[in-house]
């Protein structure tokens, strides 16, 4: 039991019916029959109406009715027990040979297999992890999220990035507005908008077909478009949609990003999306200003131009419409959708139904959403990302490995890596629970990777031989672009498979000194050649990578991160860490305005910074503006 019981840390302000304004204080208290959501535990048949999801959204009481830190749970400190006197005795050598357990270890949903028996852990360890997802309450804190209640308390925020997913006439009130028909009422513009670019309807200002699209965003308004469209550029429905469109992104502040972007495209076919929530985002809205002025060079500088070839994705009308873009030219979404979690809203909505069609866009909602369902009410022991999201805690808080690795076995989710690092580290990335206290035990883990099989050619070694990192090796049954060369023993895609088959047993069994020993190798080079072993994995196993799969693996991964954050109590949806170097930047920005055009000395910035930045200034130039911006004119 805690020794304070009752805190009382101001977290901001939730929005009550009779006094919206009124601040709360987000406490832990004794009462545990605090009003909780009622949790629905059948899954609805698709054949039946759609329901009412929600009309509640306000109190997170959730988080409220519990007086101990997880982590001085019985729960919590059983697993603890179990990691030392149970689990480290074991060896993954032994554990994967035994068939029964690996037999249980194994769950499956929707052509989706998540193979899990190369885990370090035994069913014990599982029925443990269940009782501590139940300790944090996983089930009502996901049934909240699914709700609309503002479980994103710091930001006073709902969390409804499932809503933008949803099935057409499902109903979900929102503040007394039902969001999933808002959501469609977006779609459907995007749907008709798209159709019209696509099909010549709408063209450029000199009467050109559009076919060019530059997608300008950064963060959350870059990478889930930017996956999404690697991901489908080889599948044969959206690349026969694509045909002979370009779609490129241009996220960089880079100047350099610029050039790559524009490059060898005619303006005069080209379109650019700007994407960003906020629209107040310093790279984006350069690099927006950038080909914005790139299109005005080559078309000319009117109205028609900024209607015919610049449009937006944002929660901001005032500053789109500020930065001259029409409002019909804007794609709204709204705060209850987090950056990192939008690219089912409009900011993946508009570049890939531009580029692929809408039809292509809404087969990937459809997989998503049934990831969603199968989040929402599969019971925990059979439900993917569940069983993830306690893999991760497991593995990270128990274990103590804090770096994770992703290698799917597809070249076309080369930037699949790249999207869960953000949306993960940047959930996840946190030193206080959501009471404000210091988080006691290790969270939110390191992630990174990258197609196999290059990966193996680059930092496996490290894997099999140097620190433990748990690994997820996503496979497809089928390949997007089947290919047999004569000759060789197998096709392409099963040579590929051969090693998504092999690693994961390598790392988990390793190659002891004996077994080095049996192939001749002298005394002195043994040590080198041996392999521990032990070292953790899941494998992934989907049909082949079209939108569809492409939905559910993007809806596994949110909700991995969603479970692991709901039992390590920190706030997933909030990202004040980014803040402090962004601040500091504007500080370096205007002393370098200062010193290039108004002559003005480094100061106010510690040695090493005033030296490099004295270095810098010698070694460039700035611009020949002819009006040069001025602070003081502010
Ligand atoms: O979409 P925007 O408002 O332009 O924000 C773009 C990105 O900027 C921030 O730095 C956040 O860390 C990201 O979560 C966000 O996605």
């Amino acid at each position: 039991m805690r020794e304070e019981k009752c805190r009382n840390v101001p977290v901001g302000f939730v929005s009550f019916p009779s006094t919206p304004t009124q601040p709360i204080h987000l406490q832990r208290i004794h009462n545990k029959r605090a009003q909780l959501p009622i949790l629905v535990t059948t899954q609805r048949r698709s054949n039946r109406k759609p329901i009412v999801v929600s009309t509640v959204q306000s109190v997170p009481s959730i988080y409220q009715a519990t007086d101990e830190r997880i982590s001085n749970t019985s729960e919590w400190k059983a697993l603890e027990e179990h990691a030392k006197n149970v689990i480290s005795k074991t060896h993954l050598r032994d554990l994967v040979n035994d068939d029964k357990r690996s037999e249980k270890l194994w769950a499956e949903f929707d052509g989706c297999i998540l193979d899990y028996s190369r885990q370090r852990v035994i069913p014990e360890t599982m029925k443990l992890l269940f009782a501590l997802a139940r300790k944090a309450k996983l089930e009502e804190k996901k049934e909240a999220m699914f709700r609309g209640y503002k479980i994103n308390v710091t930001e006073d925020r709902s969390v409804l990035h499932t809503a933008l997913r949803a099935p057409k006439g499902t109903q979900l009130y929102i503040d007394g507005v039902d969001i999933v028909d808002e959501v469609w009422q977006v779609l459907e513009k995007i749907r008709t908008f798209s159709d019209r670019v696509r099909n010549g309807q709408h063209v450029g200002v000199t009467g050109r077909p559009i076919k060019n699209f530059i997608a300008i965003g950064i963060g959350g308004s870059y990478l889930g478009p930017e996956f999404l469209h690697e991901a489908l550029r080889t599948e044969k429905v959206a690349s026969a949609a694509a045909g002979d469109r370009v779609l490129r992104f241009l996220s960089n502040v880079d100047p350099v990003d610029v050039k790559r972007a524009t490059d060898k495209l005619n303006p005069e076919e080209t379109m650019a999306i700007v994407v960003s929530k906020t629209f107040t985002t310093r790279e984006t809205s350069i690099n927006a200003k950038t080909i914005k002025d790139w299109l005005i060079y080559h078309l000319g500088d009117s109205a028609e131009t900024i209607k015919k070839h610049v449009v937006a994705c944002s929660t901001n009308l005032d500053k789109v419409v500020k930065f001259g873009i029409a409002p019909e030219n804007m794609f709204p979404f709204w705060d209850w959708v987090g950056g990192r979690y939008s690219v089912c809203s409009a900011v993946g909505a508009l570049p890939i139904s531009l580029q692929y069609s809408f039809d292509v866009f809404e087969r990937f909602l459809k997989g998503a959403h049934s990831m969603d369902t199968h989040f929402r009410y599969a019971p925990l022991e059979g439900n993917l990302p569940v069983l993830l999201g306690l893999l991760g805690v497991w593995n990270m808080s128990f274990l103590n490995y804090n770096a994770r690795a992703i290698h799917p076995y597809s070249e076309a989710l080369l930037r699949f890596p790249a999207h869960i690092q953000q949306l993960d580290m940047e959930s996840n990335g946190k030193h206080v629970n959501i009471f404000g206290e210091v988080v006691d035990y290790p969270v939110g883990e390191i992630d990174f990777g990258e197609p196999g099989t290059n990966g193996q050619h680059s930092f496996f070694q490290l894997l099999h031989m140097g620190q433990v990192v748990p690994c997820d090796f996503i496979g497809f049954i089928e390949s997007q672009n089947p290919v047999c060369e004569e000759g060789e023993p197998v096709s392409n895609h099963d040579e590929l498979m051969a090693n998504f088959f092999a690693q994961p047993d390598a790392l988990a069994f390793g190659k002891t000194a004996d077994e080095v020993r049996q192939e001749g190798k002298p005394e002195w080079l043994i040590p080198h050649m041996v392999f521990t072993g032990n070292r953790p994995s899941s494998c992934l196993l989907m049909p082949v990578l079209d939108a569809y799969v492409t939905g559910q693996l993007l809806a596994l991964y949110e909700h991995r991160t969603a479970v692991q954050g709901f039992i390590w109590e920190i706030n997933s949806f909030d990202q004040f860490g980014v803040e402090l170097g962004k601040v500091l930047a504007n500080k370096v920005r205007k002393q370098l305005n200062e010193s290039r055009y108004f002559n003005k000395k480094i100061s106010g910035f510690n040695h090493s910074t005033t030296k490099l930045l004295n270095r810098y200034m010698e070694g460039s130039v700035g611009c020949a503006f002819e009006h040069v911006f001025h602070y003081e004119d502010e």
